[in-house]
């Protein structure tokens, strides 16, 4: 048995009850084969074995009361994956759905990602099966204080740099960072990205992950000889990234028809109006169906999957993960998609991708694609250290030139493997050659 398969049964067997986890090393191993044929180096050191294991993982009880007074427990979870180029760095998810599996495949993504990025920090993830939806204001607040009062001797600008994910922005964002104050006793706003303006958040970190998914986009359609204008965008999810993604899409002349939340999707022929969009859930936190009070003319389906029915150039998953299966690829491929940017962390199963790319749909792959938003907070730490704002402009500018990077990054790993233009391959390849040369020179950590 070669290496790589001999190590990922024993992945297989020790993590036998996280099926998303072992989905992402899957995918990441298959893109390795020929890296691994060309350096015996990497077998030798156990590579991937190392890689695949967390430096540490961190579990902890987070009792907190709620409007009612009654006490309520939720779990709290950190892995910290690799710190081999830097702090541990990735978001907190607040979600039912989050167990140990799923921080572990999100914390496994979140190193390769960073390393793609350029930028000095290692991977990591967090979160709770605390489900924000329906809570108040103050409980919310009560659930992060009660969260930070256990995460905060784990983190720190030069340990572990937390931020927000699904179900955690800059509300939640705020009241861990003014709990951390607290309990620290000490202004160290390093320790935490996505924070508010007011207190050491950086322009465009709002903004970074769905911009930096169109700029990955758009670069990917310019290398073919297209581009985003007159497209017809079909977008899944209508948070963070997915709103952002349709304020660039939109700028460059592409066309939103469809955006969801998790009870069902919106369809607009003649485009979302994201104005709205972002009144019913930046602000009054309301389900997406609420956009036909006023636009009786638009339709709501109930149900997430549906969603991938419509005809579309380009398909943007901006919602969890494995959302696009083998059935709704073949879906969109049959109705003509000719791109899909994966703005969410594994939003297609491994066979979906496999589909598309047979198929020469153009695969912007997560890792790659989503970059843009820990990119932008890498941006915050660097502004944080020096006690310094740069303009929106001049992040914007910066969080361009890292998604045409990443781009060319991919582009240049994937042909150099014989992969052609496979930027899934390429960009596991270009991000899994920075972190073992780290790794090999600082011996067998
Ligand atoms: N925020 C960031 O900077 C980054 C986020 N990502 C990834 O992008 C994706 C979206 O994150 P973000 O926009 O920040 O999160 P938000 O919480 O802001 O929005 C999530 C959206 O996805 C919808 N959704 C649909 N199905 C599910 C489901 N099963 N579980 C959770 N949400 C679901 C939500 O609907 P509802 O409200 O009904 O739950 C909501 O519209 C995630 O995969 C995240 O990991 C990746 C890189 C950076
Ligand atoms: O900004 C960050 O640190 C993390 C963003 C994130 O969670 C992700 O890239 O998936």
């Amino acid at each position: 048995m070669l290496y790589i398969e001999e190590v990922f049964e024993r992945i297989k067997q020790r993590n036998a009850q996280e099926p998303e986890f072992l989905q992402a090393v899957e995918e990441v191993f298959e893109s390795l084969k020929p890296v691994m044929a060309k350096h015996p180096e990497y077998e030798a050191a156990n590579i991937l074995e190392r890689m695949t294991e967390p430096e540490r993982q961190i579990i902890f009880r987070v009792p907190w009361v709620d409007d009612q007074g009654m006490l309520r427990v939720n779990r709290g979870f950190r892995v910290q994956f690799s710190g081999a180029l830097g702090p541990y760095k990735g978001g907190l998810r607040f979600h039912p759905s989050v167990y140990i599996g799923i921080i572990k495949f999100l914390g496994f993504e979140q190193i390769f990602k960073n390393a793609l990025t350029g930028l000095p920090i290692g991977g990591g993830k967090g979160g709770s099966d605390f489900d924000p939806k329906g809570k108040s204001d103050a409980e919310v607040m009560r659930f992060c204080q009660s969260f930070m009062t256990e995460l905060y001797r784990h983190i720190g600008p030069d340990v572990d740099v937390p931020a927000g994910d699904i179900g955690v922005g800059g509300r939640e964002i705020g009241y861990l960072y003014g709990h951390f104050r607290r309990v620290r006793g000490r202004f160290e706003n390093g320790v935490l990205t996505g924070k508010g303006l007011a207190y050491g958040g950086s322009l465009v970190r709002t903004q970074a992950t769905g911009y930096g998914l169109i700029y990955f986009v758009d670069e990917m359609l310019k290398y073919h000889g297209k581009s985003l204008k007159d497209k017809r965008i079909v977008i899944s999810g209508s948070g963070n990234v997915a709103i952002y993604a349709h304020e660039k899409a939109t700028e460059l002349g592409a066309k939103v028809v469809a955006m969801s939340d998790s009870n069902g999707y919106i369809y607009h022929e003649t485009g979302i109006d994201l104005a709205k969009v972002k009144q019913l859930k930046e602000v009054e936190r309301k389900r997406i169906k609420a956009y036909l009070d006023d636009y009786p003319e638009a339709t709501y389906v109930e149900g997430q999957k549906a969603i991938w029915s419509i005809p579309c150039d380009i398909a943007l998953p901006c919602a969890a993960q494995n959302d696009i299966d083998y059935d709704d690829a073949a879906k969109l491929v049959s109705n003509g998609v000719i791109a899909i940017g994966e703005g969410a962390n594994m939003p297609c199963t491994n066979d979906a991708v496999k589909y598309f790319l047979e198929k020469d749909v153009l695969v912007a792959p997560a890792k790659a694609a989503n970059a843009g938003g820990v990119a932008t907070s890498a941006l915050e730490m660097s502004q944080n250290s020096m006690r310094y704002a740069w303009t929106f402009e001049e992040v914007d500018a910066k969080l361009k030139d890292i998604m045409v990077n990443i781009h060319q990054n991919a582009y240049t790993a994937a042909m150099k493997y014989d992969y052609g233009y496979n930027l899934v391959a390429g960009a596991n390849i270009a991000a899994f050659l920075k972190v073992s040369d780290a790794m090999m020179a600082q011996g067998d950590y």
